[in-house]
Formats: structure tokens, C-alpha cells, sequence
């Protein structure tokens, strides 16, 4: 039977991407739940970036949580993530040197963590959604009335 719409072949080709991906780089939900965990808690000790974090987190549980989803979404193609980054960044107190504070983190965090190949990969995502955050946090600096509404 021909399926009505994509969806269910796209739903069916995840694990299998998943798969593939595990496979050529080593990173899985495990290693991704490593990977947060030691990254905000670099984050948190950090002079300029955790206090941003500790005005706005008080149960860090649950970012944790959506963070690992948000990963898995990203490295692993899982789907799992449902949130709107762009609103949550917006509006923060950053420029262009704290994106790059938190990749300096983030890179070294990959790097310790993950396989070469697995570190290349999430890191490459990484500079690429920080440069779409930037982005988007120098628009709502521009025109403040107008944040983005898109995910
Ligand atoms: C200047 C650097 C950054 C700072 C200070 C920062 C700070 C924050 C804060 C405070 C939150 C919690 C917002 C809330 O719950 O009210 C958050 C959420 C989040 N951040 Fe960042 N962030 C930074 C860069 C990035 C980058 C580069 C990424 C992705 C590669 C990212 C991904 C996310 C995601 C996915 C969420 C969850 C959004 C949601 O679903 O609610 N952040 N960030």
C-alpha cells in the first residue's frame, strides 16, 4: 500500500540513521548524556557564563533532560527534541563573546568526552546553531518589539 504522506517512511528511516550515525562516530544517548552533564558543569563554574545560567535555571534536572533530548535530536536525527530555542536566547544578556566562551567549552567538553569522529560531529552542529542563536539575539537586540517566533 502507498503510504498517504512521507511520514511514516521518514518515522521508519530514523533508528536506521540513528544506527549509521552510532556506528561511524561512536555517539549514542549515553555518551550524549555525558557529554551535558560535563558540559554544564563546566558551564556552571564558569565566571561569565554561569551566572547567566544560575539567574534563569533553579531545577537543573529538567534542562539537563531537554538538553540530552535537544543533542539527540541534533547528533543522533531521534526527533526527541520539541522545544523553541531561538525565544529561550533572544532575549539574554549575550554577544558574540559569549557565544564563542561556549563553544570554547563546548569544544573541549566534545573533545574529552566523545570519539574524534563523535567530537567533529556534535561540534560542527554546534557552530552552526550558534551562529543561527547569534543571529537571532542581535535581531531582538535591533528590534526589541520583535522577537522571533520561530523554533
Ligand atoms: C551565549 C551562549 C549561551 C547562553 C548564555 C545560553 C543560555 C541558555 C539559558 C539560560 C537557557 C535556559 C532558558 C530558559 O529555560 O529560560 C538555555 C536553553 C537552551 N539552550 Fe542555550 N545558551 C547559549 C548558547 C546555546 C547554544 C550555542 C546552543 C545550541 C548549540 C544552545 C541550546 C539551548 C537549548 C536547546 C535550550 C533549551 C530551549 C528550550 O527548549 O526551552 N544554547 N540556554
Amino acid at each position: 500500500m502507498t503510504p498517504q504522506n512521507n511520514r511514516p517512511q521518514i518515522a521508519s528511516a530514523r533508528p536506521k540513521m540513528t544506527a549509521a550515525i552510532t556506528v561511524e562516530t561512536g555517539l549514542d544517548e549515553q555518551v550524549l548524556r555525558s557529554l551535558v552533564e560535563r558540559f554544564y558543569d563546566k558551564v556552571r563554574t564558569d565566571a561569565v557564563l554561569g551566572p547567566i545560567f544560575e539567574a534563569r535555571i533553579s531545577d537543573w534536572s529538567p534542562h539537563l533532560d531537554r538538553m540530552v533530548a535537544f543533542w539527540s535530536s541534533v547528533a543522533l536525527m531521534t526527533g526527541r527534541y520539541h522545544g523553541r530555542p531561538v525565544p529561550a536566547h533572544a532575549r539574554l544578556p549575550v554577544d558574540a563573546a559569549h557565544f564563542e566562551r561556549w563553544l570554547g567549552l563546548f569544544r573541549a567538553t566534545a573533545r574529552e568526552t566523545c570519539t574524534p569522529s563523535g567530537a567533529a560531529h556534535v561540534i560542527e552542529r554546534a557552530e552552526r546553531i550558534a551562529r543561527s542563536l547569534q543571529m537571532a539575539v542581535e535581531d531582538a537586540k535591533a528590534a526589541p518589539d520583535d522577537v522571533p517566533k520561530l523554533c
